[in-house]
């Protein structure tokens, strides 16, 4: 995305909710263009970049997401993460309050269609309870992100939700999860549109490897 598609005609900004708009329509379009061929090949490449660093960091836990539409697939990630014995949490989403409850997963198995049809853990999972059961990591799905770790995801709130959730009620010394953003290379744009309650990411990793980002640093140009 190009900086100066924040002005109209008019020289007035592009009001935020608008330039999201298009950019997830956009990015949604270009994702389910790629074949399915080039979608397994990319997500594949990603998730060994993501399973090597879990394993360089000596991660015990992570978050993932099970991938629905063209998504980048994850599949890859959690299955080697079942074989090293780490832990697997995986979201359900709550659709009247706009929250998700988090639950481990050891198995395929333990997963049903859920909200938007999503895979998801079955109905009477035991829930983790927050702070004790938040991981390491988060993998994040997106339609777009930027450097700065600005992510735009399909705009009903559910990740920044969560990450408001952590702050408020983890305590000063407990350590944070790292947020990282999954995604095909072809998603990252010089600048995702970004509200106040927009959570940042810490890092993207694509099939081409891993970017660290900073919320202050300059945009992709
Ligand atoms: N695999 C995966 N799981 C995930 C997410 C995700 O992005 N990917 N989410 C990330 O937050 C949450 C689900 N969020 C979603 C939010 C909106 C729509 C959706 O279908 N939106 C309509 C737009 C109209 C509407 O909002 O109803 C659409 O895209 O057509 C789907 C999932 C939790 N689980
Ligand atoms: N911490 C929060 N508490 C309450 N509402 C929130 C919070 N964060 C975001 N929202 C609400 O969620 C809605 C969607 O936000 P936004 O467009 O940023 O979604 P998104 O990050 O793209 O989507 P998603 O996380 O579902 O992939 C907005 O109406 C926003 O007000």
């Amino acid at each position: 995305m190009n900086k100066r598609r924040r002005l109209l005609m008019t020289g007035q900004k592009l009001p935020l909710a608008e330039w999201k708009r298009e950019l997830r329509a956009e990015k949604a379009a270009l994702r389910d263009s790629l074949s399915l061929d080039q979608r397994t090949s990319w997500s594949s490449l990603a998730c060994s970049h993501a399973s090597e660093w879990l394993r360089q960091e000596g991660a015990s836990s992570f978050m993932a997401y099970v991938s629905f539409r063209s998504e980048l697939d994850t599949r890859p990630l959690i299955t080697a993460a079942w074989a090293q014995a780490r832990k697997v949490v995986l979201p359900r989403v709550i659709q009247a309050s706009g929250r998700m409850s988090l639950h481990a997963v050891a198995s395929w198995e333990d997963l049903a269609p859920g909200a938007y049809g999503i895979q998801e853990p079955i109905t009477g999972a035991i829930e983790l309870p927050c702070p004790e059961g938040v991981p390491d990591v988060v993998f994040v799905p997106g339609l777009a992100f930027d450097s700065r770790g600005g992510r735009l995801g399909y705009g009903r709130g559910y990740y920044d939700r969560l990450r408001a959730t952590w702050e408020a009620e983890l305590t000063e010394s407990a350590r944070p999860p790292v947020w990282a953003g999954l995604a095909y290379g072809q998603q990252l744009v010089q600048e995702v549109p970004m509200d106040d309650h927009d959570a940042y990411m810490d890092m993207l990793i694509t099939e081409d490897g891993i970017i660290h980002c900073r919320k202050e640093r300059e945009l992709w140009s």
